[in-house]
């Protein structure tokens, strides 16, 4: 794709910054004529392919197992879950019509996959020594959003839905089970150098059908958080509904308790936002489509030479197992490291006639590090560079995050430092409370039971009422 004329704008004004990298970047085509779908281009997809590759390894090796149910659930069956439908009744998509017949049974698109996979477990679950079950699948589902979309954010078509379900002899194996689902994503965010909070959403914001839901958020530049990831526990809601039963060890029928977790790409919006500079994606080694881009630098004389070393060097990095690239293209050197460095590419190894001469070659990674490394070291070196460029992108991450984390004691601090981070107040639960800290800092109750080390939980009176209170975070979100 053509390098388009003009700069990326800063990332000091996100919303553009974000909507234009993601082109100049070759993450998404926007240009898709139905609202809320995108495209991805070859080099998105690269990228969600290596951040799917991360979650599916974490899930498979804490015994989940991989599977796939169908896009289209019936009516008969969706309906049946009170709470579900009423939460899902304004967003779902109907297919009424197979060619020219209407169907006796309208199918919706999933907007998730209750509905399509419980009546399953129902055929699948009879005794005890079918527990725990934990599955996922890695799809798309579609939800008609009627707030403002975004590409990777709000999509009317989410392309990379992982959703888990599991279910569980009790309501504390299905607790211990959410536990290890937000220990899990904690460990997948971490690959991605993001820092994280996780808390448990109000009531009233809980996946319908749940007894309770614990959030991922992550900060993004412009100070609003990004819901990155749910874990629900459903309790018996399901099975009841489903019928999911059990014979236990006394010979009694038992309903089964269960849980479910989604990530959807808003982990690559968070992993864009987060990391991205003024010059374009900035991304994790564990990730990044291309890991390392090798630059000869062609000379007039001796172009044969550099351009036959870069070769012998780029197969080298390749046969040690990292993804690489070799930029041959006839074009200034500089033009060839704006490209790569909009493009996110962790590190790049220069090679002229300079070089050949000293042994040596140039390492410059995506943060401006340079280091001149022996050539007879680079397949050692290169993976050293990258662990520490990887350390400096979390540390880089958890700065800005701890120094947008304040401890308000009032609704007018609180105020305050939503406009720019998360604030910590003292909530009591009660929801009056709640919209009227919502409606006093224009931002949303996130949560309690707050876990992230860079906020300690205390009781004392809510901001609002005096009555007793515990630390709740609040922010304006997406
Ligand atoms: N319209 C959307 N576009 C992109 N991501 C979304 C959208 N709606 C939800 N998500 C993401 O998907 C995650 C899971 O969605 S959810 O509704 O909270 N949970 C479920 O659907 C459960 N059944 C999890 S399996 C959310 O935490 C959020 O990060
Ligand atoms: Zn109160």
């Amino acid at each position: 794709m053509e390098e388009e004329s003009g700069s990326l704008p800063s990332k000091s004004d996100f919303s553009a910054w974000y909507n234009d990298v993601l082109w100049r970047a070759e993450i998404m085509d926007v240009r898709y004529p139905v609202k809320g779908l995108y495209v991805w281009y070859p080099f998105g997809f690269g990228l969600r392919r290596q951040t799917y590759a991360i979650l599916r390894d974490l899930l498979d090796n804490s015994d989940h197992e991989e599977t796939l149910f169908p896009l289209l659930i019936p009516k008969t069956e969706f309906m049946k879950e009170a709470e579900h439908i009423k939460g899902f009744e304004d967003e779902v998509y109907w297919v009424t019509h197979g060619g020219l017949s209407e169907l006796d049974i309208p199918l919706a698109l999933r907007p998730t996959s209750e509905t399509s996979i419980y009546p399953m477990f129902a055929l699948w679950v009879r005794s005890h020594a079918d527990l725990p079950l934990k599955v996922y699948q890695i799809v798309n589902t579609f939800r008609y959003e009627t707030k403002h979309t975004r590409p990777l954010i709000r999509l009317r078509e989410i392309t990379s839905f992982k959703e888990a379900h599991t279910a569980h002899a009790t309501w504390d194996d299905a607790a211990a089970q959410v536990e290890i689902a937000l220990s899990l994503y904690t460990r997948f965010y971490d690959d991605l150098c993001i820092p994280i909070t996780i808390s448990r959403r109000p009531d009233w914001d809980k996946f319908p059908g749940a007894d309770y839901t614990m959030a991922v958020d992550a900060l993004m530049p412009d100070g609003r958080t990004l819901q990155v990831g749910t874990v629900h526990h459903l309790g018996d809601h399901f099975s009841k509904t489903f019928e999911i039963t059990y014979e236990d060890a006394e010979g009694q029928q038992q309903y089964v308790h269960q849980t479910c977790y989604g990530i959807s790409e808003r982990c690559i919006a968070a992993t864009i936002g987060v990391h991205g500079d003024d010059k374009g994606l900035v991304l994790p080694p564990k990730v990044a489509p291309v890991q390392v881009v090798v630059i000869p630098i062609i000379m007039k004389k001796r172009a044969d030479e550099v351009l036959a070393a870069a070769e012998v060097l780029k197969a080298e990095l390749q046969d040690s197992g990292l993804r690489v690239k070799i930029d041959t293209r006839d074009m200034r050197p500089g033009a060839k490291y704006y490209h790569w460095e909009m493009h996110g590419v962790p590190l790049r190894v220069e090679v002229g006639p300079r070089d050949l001469d000293a042994g040596t070659v140039v390492a410059v990674t995506r943060d401006g590090e340079k280091t001149t490394v022996q050539r007879d070291e680079v397949v050692t070196a290169v993976p050293e560079i990258l662990g520490a460029y990887a350390a400096r992108l979390r540390t880089n991450a958890e700065e800005f995050l701890t120094s947008h984390i304040t401890e308000a004691g009032s609704v007018e601090e609180a105020a305050e430092a939503v406009k720019t981070g998360i604030a910590v107040v003292h909530w009591c639960g009660d929801e009056a409370c709640a919209e009227e800290l919502e409606k006093a800092t224009n931002g949303s109750v996130l949560g309690t039971e707050v876990r992230s080390e860079h906020i300690t939980i205390s009781e004392g009176p809510c901001a609002v009422c005096g009555r007793q209170g515990t630390s709740t975070v609040i922010a304006r979100t997406y």
